[in-house]
C-alpha cells in the first residue's frame, strides 16, 4: 500500500457500536481505517470491538498503525465492548471519555451511528463553535446516512439558530478518501480560545481570566 503524508497523528473516530444493515456502512469503516493507514495516521476512538468501531479499530492496528480505545470503567467487561485491541485507557465515565479522545485527537470524523455518535459529534462541533478548539470534524456520509441529519442543520441556519460560519466547522464527504482530503485542507475560521476557555482534566468547563482560575461546575 502507497503511504501518504498528513498533517493529522492521530484522528479521533466516532461510530456505531451497532453494525448497521447495510454492508456500506461497514465497507466504509474498514476503508476509514485503510485510509487512515494510508496517510500513517493512528486512531484514538472508544475501545471495544463491537459494531463499526471494531472494524475501523481492527483495520488500523492490522495496517501496524497504533490504536488508542479509551473506555470508561463501567464499560469495560468484555460482554459489553468486546475485545479491545491496542491501547486501552480506562477513564472515570463518558465524560472524561470524550473529554480525553478530544484532547488526543487532531481531527474527529464521525461514520453512522446512533445516540452515542450524534452526541459525541454535535458536542465536538460545539466546541469548535465555542472556540475551545480548532480541530477540523468531518461527516461520512455513507450511503447519505446523515443527509437528514444535514438538512435539518441547514433549516437550523435559515431559521437563525446557527450561524454560516458554524455551518462550516462540518465536512462531510460521501467516502473516506475524499473526506480525510478535505480535512487535511480545513483552515477553522474561528478563533482559538483555548487559553482561556479549557475542557479540563476533571471534565468541567473551565473560565480561566488571566492569572485566576475559575471553575464552572
Ligand atoms: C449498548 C452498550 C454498550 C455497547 N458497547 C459500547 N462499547 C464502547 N463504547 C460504546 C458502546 N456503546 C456506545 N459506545 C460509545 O458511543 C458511541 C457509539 O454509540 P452508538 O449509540 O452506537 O452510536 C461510540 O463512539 C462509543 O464512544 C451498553 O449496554
Amino acid at each position: 500500500m502507497e503511504e501518504t503524508k498528513s498533517r493529522f497523528k492521530r484522528i479521533c473516530v466516532f461510530c456505531g457500536s451497532s453494525s448497521g444493515k447495510k454492508p456500506s456502512y461497514q465497507e466504509a469503516a474498514i476503508q476509514l481505517g485503510n485510509e487512515l493507514v494510508e496517510r500513517r495516521i493512528d486512531l484514538v476512538y472508544g475501545g471495544g470491538s463491537v459494531g463499526l468501531m471494531g472494524l475501523v479499530s481492527q483495520a488500523v492496528h492490522h495496517g501496524g498503525r497504533h490504536v488508542l480505545g479509551v473506555i470508561p470503567k463501567t464499560l469495560m467487561p468484555r460482554e459489553i465492548t468486546g475485545e479491545t485491541i491496542g491501547e486501552v485507557k480506562a477513564v472515570a465515565d463518558m465524560h472524561q471519555r470524550k473529554a480525553e479522545m478530544a484532547r488526543q485527537a487532531d481531527a474527529f470524523i464521525a461514520l453512522p451511528g446512533g445516540y452515542g455518535t450524534l452526541e459525541e459529534l454535535l458536542e465536538v462541533i460545539t466546541w469548535a463553535q465555542l472556540g475551545i478548539h480548532r480541530k477540523p470534524v468531518g461527516l461520512l456520509n455513507v450511503d447519505g446516512y446523515y443527509n437528514s441529519l444535514l438538512t435539518f442543520i441547514d433549516k437550523a441556519v435559515d431559521e437563525g439558530f446557527i450561524s454560516p460560519m458554524a455551518r462550516r466547522i462540518i465536512v462531510s464527504a460521501p467516502n473516506a478518501k475524499e473526506l480525510v482530503r478535505q480535512l487535511e485542507e480545513y483552515e477553522p475560521e474561528f478563533d482559538e480560545i483555548t487559553s482561556k476557555l479549557v475542557w479540563d482534566e476533571v471534565d468541567r468547563l473551565s473560565y480561566v481570566p488571566g492569572s485566576e482560575v475559575a471553575t464552572a461546575t
